[in-house]
C-alpha cells in the first residue's frame, strides 16, 4: 500500500508513490493532483509555482491539475470544471500506484446536474508516469463532458524549449477568438504568450528541453486534442499564485478533449483517457 501522509508544508493529505527502480511521484488527495514526478536520479520533471496556494478549494498552481467535467470555458461551469477544486477519496493503492475517486456533491450537482463517478489512477514505472481518467455516467440521462490533464513541465529556459509533433496540425487560437489556424512550424517555440488548442493531434508529442539535452515524451490515448500554454510576462504578472518570472521555467502541454467536441456519455457508459510520460535523452 502507498501510505496517505500529511504534507509538512500545507497540512494537506498526499500519497507518495515509488517504483522498484526509484522513480517517485507525489499525489495530493485534494484534486487528485500530481505535484511531483522525479526520475530515478532524483530529478524533478514537473513545475510547481513557488507561489502556489495549498488551500482548498483553490487548485494548486503547477503539477497536473485535472480539468473535469469541463476544460476551459467549453461549457456552463467556471474555468476547467470543479474536479481540481474537490476533495477526492483514495479508493485503491499499491506502492507504485493510487486510485482516487470523485462523485459530485449536492452543490456541484446544482451547477452540473449529471451524476457521475470519476476515477484518476496514477502509476509510476522506471522513469515513467501514467495517469488514467475514467468517468462513468451514473445518472439516467446522457451528458457531455470535456477534460484535460493540465500538465506543467519544468524546463531550464523558455528560449531553449519547444514542443515537437504538431507540424501541420490545426489549432484554435485562444488568443485569437478561437480562430482555426494551422501550425506551420516544425516545432512550437515560445517568444510571447501561447494559448492554443491543437485539434486531433498525433498521439505522441514531446516537450524538448534543449539546454538540458532531454525530452519528455507524452503519449496520449482517448484525448484527441492537446493544449499548449505559456502565460508569458503580462499574464504571469496578473496571476496571484505564479511568480512574475516563472513563465521562463515552465511549459504546459495538456492532453485534452476540448476543441474536437465534447464526449457524450450515455447512462451507464464509461469514458476513459490516459497519458504516459517518459524521458528521451537528446
Ligand atoms: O488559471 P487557470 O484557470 O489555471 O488556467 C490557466 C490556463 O490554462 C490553459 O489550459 C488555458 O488554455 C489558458 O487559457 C489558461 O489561462
Amino acid at each position: 500500500m502507498a501510505e496517505v501522509t500529511t504534507d509538512q508544508n500545507s497540512g494537506l493529505r498526499k500519497v507518495v508513490l515509488k517504483s522498484p527502480e526509484g522513480t517517485t511521484a507525489e499525489v495530493f488527495v485534494h484534486g487528485a493532483h500530481v505535484t511531483s514526478w522525479k526520475t530515478t536520479t532524483g530529478e524533478e520533471v514537473l513545475f510547481v509555482s513557488k507561489q502556489a496556494v495549498y488551500k482548498p478549494p483553490k487548485a494548486i498552481r503547477g503539477g497536473i491539475p485535472v480539468c473535469f467535467p469541463q476544460f476551459g470555458g467549453f461549457g456552463p461551469l467556471s474555468q476547467h470544471g470543479f474536479a481540481r477544486n474537490s476533495e477526492f477519496a483514495v479508493t485503491d493503492s499499491a506502492p507504485e500506484s493510487v486510485t482516487l475517486s470523485l462523485t459530485p456533491n449536492e452543490e456541484q450537482l446544482k451547477l452540473f446536474p449529471h451524476p457521475f463517478a470519476l476515477t484518476v489512477q496514477v502509476q509510476v514505472g522506471n522513469d515513467i508516469l501514467e495517469q488514467t481518467l475514467t468517468a462513468t455516467n451514473t445518472g439516467s440521462e446522457a451528458f457531455e463532458l470535456t477534460a484535460a490533464l493540465h500538465t506543467y513541465f519544468g524546463i531550464s529556459s523558455i528560449d531553449k524549449a519547444r514542443v515537437d509533433g504538431l507540424q501541420g496540425v490545426d489549432y484554435l487560437g485562444s488568443l485569437a477568438d478561437k480562430r482555426r489556424l494551422t501550425e506551420n512550424g516544425a516545432y512550437v517555440r515560445f517568444s510571447g504568450e501561447v494559448d492554443r488548442i491543437y485539434l486531433a493531434t498525433p498521439s505522441r508529442l514531446e516537450v524538448v528541453d534543449e539546454a538540458r539535452g532531454r525530452a519528455v515524451v507524452v503519449e496520449k490515448e482517448g484525448f484527441p486534442d492537446a493544449v499548449v500554454w505559456n502565460p508569458w510576462v503580462e499574464k504571469a504578472a496578473g496571476m496571484g499564485d505564479f511568480g512574475d518570472d516563472e513563465y521562463k521555467e515552465m511549459v504546459c502541454l495538456e492532453p485534452a478533449v476540448a476543441g474536437s467536441g465534447p464526449v457524450t456519455l450515455q447512462p451507464g457508459a464509461s469514458w476513459s483517457a490516459k497519458q504516459k510520460l517518459s524521458l528521451r535523452e537528446l
